[in-house]
């Protein structure tokens, strides 16, 4: 028996973030691994002109839930949504509701945040700092609270190479940056931003940091723990492998690329790819809740959630595998056949994004113009040169981080929990992982169906012989114009076709000789 798993049956959690990317999978783990646990909380705001019962609807009927009830039929009578907004006062949650929370919760995961790396300051404080504040505001008011685990990014504190499982200052108190929240105006934290985040690349990134301090200052005599994830990609095993559902992360950089629309990127191939399955991170938190509530350590203890000290794999070990996977099973409707590459210095990135993605661009926006459509291609590339820039930091350094206090719990775990909770990343294949993820992109996020795979094949042919031709006539007519105004491409033309001549007229009157 799981000892893990017996200590949340007929608990009370509280989840924030819960229908984000982790926090579904998070919900799924529990669920099916303590069908005994009492009550999920969850924090969720209207959206899309869903309500929240609409909400919890579909993520109990989708696909990753599937499992979940056939051990927990009864999961939709567990789970209690909680109409919240973390971004308002007291998260404007009605006085019931916050009675009923702060008298039952046991353990509280934050995963709520925004993950947005061009969101405005003011609004990445409000989510990722304040809201943090108040949540242990609140927790600090249940009596039954046994934990309180937040969910940081092992890039809070990526101005450093090395990073150790300890919270690190940031030059301005949070206090002080939430204060001036208050009365600054956008203008003027737009000017402060670039001084305040200092050597990080984005307002998340800083943001994030600045949550961990509030944690450690705030907590008081609560149990707390912070696990730091670094780049959370689809499931390796659990419920079954390659699930993912955002495009945040390599997801996008996946489709875009099997969609022939990414050439090139920007990228240091030897840089350590610390990409982390998602369900190795909900293993490693829910361990984390156990630990921490039955453990009570004295201090924060911070987990990192990484591969890349003891799994690596590098960018160019991944792109070939993505590449290599896309060969095999190709998305669907693709503009450009998949053969992306990585671009080492600003020069040559500027040069094939002109070549390989705004010129092809512009040629398919000329063609719907001409055939009676609204051109959208050169606008899409713009934004998706738009979005690497914004993910190009992330691909271009590489990071050393410890995971002691990781390895620490997995050693106090029973054999039995390592099993059902493995946040081991040594075991991982990346070759498995990386097909699994690319095949679970096809899937969940683009809902291609596999029998669509001799098609996408075909058309991939189709764009081949398209890329040949084009190649082939833009040689010729750009040889015709060289030929038509310069006297040494005409020499050269004149000695290639003597040559060619010189060397049939040998060749023939050799092979007569032999009879
Ligand atoms: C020799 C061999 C060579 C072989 C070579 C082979 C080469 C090829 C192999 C290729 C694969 C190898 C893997 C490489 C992976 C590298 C990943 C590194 C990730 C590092 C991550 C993070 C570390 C930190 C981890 C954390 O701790 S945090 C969690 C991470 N947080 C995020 O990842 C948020 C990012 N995003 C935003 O910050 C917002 O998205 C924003 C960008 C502002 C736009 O924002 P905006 O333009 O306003 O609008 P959106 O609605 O958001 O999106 C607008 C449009 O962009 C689309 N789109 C959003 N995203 C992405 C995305 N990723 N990728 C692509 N598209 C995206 C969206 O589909 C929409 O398309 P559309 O609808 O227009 O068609
Ligand atoms: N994905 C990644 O690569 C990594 C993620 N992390 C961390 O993991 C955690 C979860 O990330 P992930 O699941 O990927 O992110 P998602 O963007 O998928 O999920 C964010 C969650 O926060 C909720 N949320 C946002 N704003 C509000 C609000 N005002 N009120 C209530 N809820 C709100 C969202 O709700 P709604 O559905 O209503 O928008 C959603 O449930 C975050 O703390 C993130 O920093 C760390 C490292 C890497």
């Amino acid at each position: 028996m799981s000892m893990i798993a017996a200590f949340y049956s007929n608990k009370s959690l509280l989840i924030t973030g819960a229908t984000g990317f982790l926090g579904k999978v998070l919900m799924e783990k529990l669920f099916r691994t303590s069908p005994h646990l009492k009550v999920i909380y969850i924090l969720v705001r209207p959206k899309s002109g869903q309500t929240l019962q609409e909400r919890v609807f579909q993520i109990l009927n989708s696909k990753l839930f599937e499992k979940v009830k056939e051990v927990c039929p009864n999961v939709h009578e567990k789970i209690r949504p909680i109409s919240a907004d973390l971004n308002q006062r007291d998260f404007a949650i009605s006085k019931e509701d916050m009675q009923e929370l702060l008298s039952c919760t046991n353990i509280i995961f934050h995963c709520a945040a925004t993950v947005r790396f061009d969101a405005h300051l003011r609004e990445a404080v409000q989510l990722n700092v304040t809201a943090t504040q108040q949540l242990l505001l609140m927790a600090s008011q249940m009596p039954k609270l046994e934990a309180f685990i937040h969910i940081s990014t092992a890039f809070s504190n990526c101005n450093l190479s090395r990073i150790d499982e300890v919270i690190y200052p940031c030059p301005v108190e949070p206090r002080k940056i939430i204060d001036s929240m208050e009365w600054l105006d956008d203008s003027i934290i737009d000017e402060i931003t670039p001084k305040l985040i200092g050597d990080r690349p984005n307002t998340y990134t800083y943001t994030k940091a600045l949550g961990e301090i509030v944690v450690q200052q705030e907590s008081g005599n609560l149990n707390v723990a912070i696990v730091r994830p670094s780049i959370v990609g689809a499931t390796w095993q659990e419920p079954f492998p390659g699930w993912v559902d955002n495009v945040n992360g390599p997801s996008g950089l996946i489709i875009a690329t099997g969609k022939g629309f990414l050439r090139s990127i920007k990228a240091t191939p030897m840089a350590v790819a610390d990409v982390i399955p998602v369900d190795t991170v909900v293993n490693l938190t829910i361990a984390v809740g156990w630990y921490t509530a039955v453990h009570r350590p004295k201090s924060t203890l911070i987990y990192h959630s990484t591969s890349g000290n003891l799994n690596p794999c590098n960018w160019h070990k991944m792109g070939l595998h993505v590449l290599a996977t896309m060969e095999k099973i190709p998305f669907e409707s693709a503009f450009r056949r998949p053969n992306a590459d990585f671009t080492t210095n600003n020069f040559t990135t500027q040069y094939w994004n002109a070549v390989s993605h705004r010129a092809p661009a512009i040629i398919y926006d000329f063609y719907l113009r001409l055939t009676g459509r609204k051109p959208r291609m050169l606008k899409l590339m713009n934004r998706l040169l738009r979005t690497i820039s914004m993910l190009e930091y992330f691909i271009n350094h590489s990071w050393e981080w410890s995971t002691n206090n990781t390895e620490m719990l997995l050693s106090e775990l029973s054999p039995e929990d390592q099993r059902v909770f493995n946040f081991d990343v040594r075991q991982l294949n990346w070759l498995e992982y990386i097909e699994n993820y690319v095949l679970g992109v096809k899937k969940y996020l683009l809902k291609e169906d596999l029998a669509g795979i001799p098609k996408a094949k075909q058309h991939l042919k189709r764009l081949r012989n398209i890329h040949y031709l084009f190649n082939t006539a833009l040689f010729l007519i750009i040889w015709r114009l060289l030929i038509a105004r310069s006297q040494i491409a005409r020499n050269i033309w004149f000695f290639i076709v003597s040559f060619c001549y010189k060397f049939i007229s040998y060749f023939r009157a050799s092979s007569t000789l032999k009879i």
